[in-house]
């Protein structure tokens, strides 16, 4: 039976209302993250205008019936919404539009991230575990541990799930086999157009067995160098076209992440996670960086020792550049 023998999680959503959390929503409450045993309290935050689109969602909610869901908590309160919250998915910030830079966002943004810093800090569980989804996504949860010291700076994470599994599918559809069958593509660095999606790691599965991609009939020179602008610029490319971010594929990624965070990572399988960096592969401390991660006991640990090339150095920076300069700029602007 649903829930059996366990103690509801409380799990938040930020920006509820919103266009990420419509397709998210469900996935939590199905049991697709959690797991199917798993009874679930959602806290499901938006700002006071919302709160009559929360209230409609909130109704479709309960007309889905769904049987894990044990009580749902909809608020434009922070206190009521951070509440001894197990797991938080903190979505919520202006997206970016057409026309727009992703640098317009990161003033607005960050000072949203600072507030639920705090509310972390003051009302979360003290092993809450947070992904960060809304953009500048690493930043954001950079500036939230900031101002959640109590947090272990470990459990803030930030999303570049979304660029794997775009480049996995990406890498599917030009080997002709299914997404299930790639792994180890490597997202480093930042959620923008500075990360470097590296595929010197990619292995397929082929007659039962994992072999390198090289193995495999494919064009080295695709892999190498046109993946890499496909990923980056997927988020914009998507924009374009629906005149809307990215939504139903990052509430996937969404649930992908705390999934395989709550559930652990299979043999041989790597993640990519934008976690606080301790210095691994030269990144700068501090920085939340995406790196290749395996999880066991709800502890991600970044793969180590993976060799570096010049050019994957040389892209490593580039990105490692770019977080520094919005470290400095967020911190300027939470100063204020
Ligand atoms: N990391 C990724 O891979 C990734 C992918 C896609 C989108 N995003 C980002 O996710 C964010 C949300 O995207 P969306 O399409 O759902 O946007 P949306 O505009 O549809 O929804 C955002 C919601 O957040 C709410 N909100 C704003 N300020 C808030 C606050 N202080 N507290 C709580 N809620 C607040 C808004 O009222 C709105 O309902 C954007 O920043 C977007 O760029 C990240
Ligand atoms: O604003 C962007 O360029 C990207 C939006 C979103 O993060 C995505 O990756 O789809």
């Amino acid at each position: 039976m649903a829930g059996d023998n366990k103690t509801p999680l409380r799990v938040l959503i930020t920006g509820a209302a919103g266009q990420i959390a419509y397709s998210l929503i469900p996935l939590i409450a199905k049991g697709e993250v959690f797991g199917q045993n798993q009874e679930i309290i959602l806290h499901l935050l938006d700002i006071q205008p919302m709160l009559g689109v929360l209230n409609g969602v909130n109704m479709e909610i309960s007309d889905c019936a769904f049987p894990l869901l044990r009580n749902v908590v909809p608020t434009a309160s922070v206190e009521e919404a951070f509440k001894d919250i197990d797991y938080a998915f903190l979505v919520g910030a202006m997206p970016r539009r057409e026309g727009m830079e992703r640098k317009d966002l990161l003033k607005a943004n960050v000072k949203i991230f600072k507030e639920q810093g705090g509310a972390l800090d003051k009302y979360a569980k003290k092993d809450v575990r947070v992904l960060v989804v809304g953009n500048p996504a690493n930043t954001n949860a950079l500036i939230c541990s900031k101002f959640a010291p109590s947090i272990p700076k470990e459990n803030i994470t930030a999303m570049t799930r979304l660029d794997q599994n775009r480049g996995m599918a990406q890498i599917a559809d030009h080997i002709k086999t299914r997404v299930q069958d790639v792994r180890k593509l490597v997202i480093w660095g930042n959620h923008s157009n500075t990360q470097f999606p590296d595929t010197r790691f990619v292995e397929v599965s082929k007659d039962g067995n994992w072999v390198a991609v090289a193995n495999v009939q494919h064009d080295a020179k695709w892999l190498k160098e046109s993946l890499i602008p496909i990923v980056q610029k997927r988020g914009a490319e998507v924009i374009a076209a629906r005149k809307l971010s990215s939504a139903m594929s990052a509430a996937q990624a969404a649930a992908d992440h705390m999934k395989d965070w709550f559930h652990g990572t299979k043999k041989d399988e790597w993640v990519s996670m934008a976690v606080v960096s301790k210095g691994e592969y030269g990144v700068p401390e501090g920085l939340v960086f995406s790196f290749p991660v395996t999880v066991a006991n709800k502890q991600w640990k970044i793969v180590p020792d993976l060799a570096l090339d010049e050019f994957a150095r040389e892209k490593i920076k580039i990105t490692t550049t770019e977080l520094e300069e919005e470290r400095t700029e967020a911190s300027a602007a939470t100063a204020e």
